[in-house]
């Protein structure tokens, strides 16, 4: 197993309303597996996984663990609650070897029958007039749905921001608002039981993780549908949170890999929740992966995998192609790439 480091700058920073993420440093892991080589990212976010510093140690032990007793007990030794982002390099890195050794495609080796993924596009936290014009333009790209960051200052800047997106894109276009969990309850429901809110596709986290009554009470007092996302992530079982929410993202690097997302995902799914996919803004290796778990599913909603052009520079070319708010994957083995350079 080799580990690389990189650090890649966003030239087009996410602002949120619990912080911006200005960039994104990570490894590269690449391993061995029946003489097949695979490659695997690992890029730890602040709040969303373990800290950078753990995530190196951990992929220390894992290439100890792999030389010492193989690449799946390196894997099994990752845990994917305490180290996700450290599992998800290694187990990615196994998992694009083996559908390498199989010459399939990665959504394949996951189980799945591939086809194109719809795709939200993702903008930033701005005044409710630039929100909309962002969200026009991507309308017009043909996105199926617009995701925009929301603020946590004044409920009443928010039910503007969602009359003015909902009135700049056609009625076929999802508007979706993330609070990133940063509204109160008092404020959610300033937002939410007001008629602009009927234009919403659904709220992403409108409140914290652990906020579950105040989760109830919107859901009941709004009929605003509510995806949970930190929830998912801070849940040690997430499928029991399924009653509390219409839709759960997906983020298979805060989530410990693709194999424990694609579980969660799947659970989701049966319950009869909607499941959108998403990254930690992550580079073209963990981005791809994701786009193989999306393709994987049974069912997938518009999901947050364009954001490759918010990098100022990448470990390698993106192997996906977006058109139409819809990513086509390549017909190639494995993750669908060749040479990295960290
Ligand atoms: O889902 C998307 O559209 C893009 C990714 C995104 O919004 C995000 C990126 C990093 C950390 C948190 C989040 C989030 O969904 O809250
Ligand atoms: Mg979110």
């Amino acid at each position: 197993m080799e580990i690389e480091r990189f650090s890649l700058p966003l030239d087009a920073p996410l602002a949120t309303a619990d912080g911006t993420i200005a960039d994104r440093d990570g490894w590269v892991v690449t391993v061995t597996h029946e003489g097949t080589t695979g490659i695997g990212e690992a890029t730890p976010l602040a709040g969303w996984t373990e800290p950078l510093a753990a995530t190196e140690h951990a992929l220390g032990e894992a290439r100890e663990n792999a030389a010492r007793h193989g690449l799946e007990r390196a894997v099994d030794r990752l845990d994917p609650i305490a180290r996700p982002a450290a599992r998800h390099g290694v187990e990615c890195a196994a998992l694009d070897a083996k559908a390498r050794l199989h010459e399939e495609p990665l959504w394949a080796t996951l189980g799945g029958s591939g086809g194109a993924v719809p795709l939200n596009a993702t903008i930033g936290r701005f005044s409710p007039e630039e929100t909309a014009e962002r969200a026009r333009a991507a309308a017009e790209q043909g996105f199926p749905a617009v995701k925009c960051k929301a603020g946590a200052d004044d409920p009443a800047v928010e039910r503007e921001r969602i009359a003015r997106v909902a009135a700049a894109v056609p009625d076929a276009v999802a508007v979706r608002i993330d609070a990133n969990g940063a509204w109160s309850p008092a404020f959610a429901s300033a937002v939410l039981s007001t008629p602009e809110a009927d234009a919403l596709d659904l709220i992403e986290q409108p409140v914290g993780a652990g906020a579950h009554a105040a989760l109830r009470q919107l859901r009941t007092e709004t009929g605003v549908s509510i995806a949970l996302d930190e929830s998912v992530v801070q849940a040690s079982d997430p499928l029991a949170l399924v009653d509390l929410a219409d839709a759960f993202v997906c983020k298979p690097m805060a989530l410990g890999g693709l194999e424990r997302t694609r579980t969660v995902a799947r659970g989701a799914i049966d319950a009869g929740l909607d499941v959108v996919v998403s990254t930690t803004v992550d580079a073209v290796l963990a981005r791809t992966a994701a786009a193989h778990l999306a393709a994987s599913l049974p069912a997938v909603a518009p999901s947050g995998l364009a954001t490759g052009d918010r990098l100022e520079r990448d470990l390698a070319p993106d192997p996906a192609t977006i058109a139409d708010g819809q990513l086509t994957l390549p017909d190639r083995p494995g993750l669908g790439i060749e040479a990295v350079s960290a």
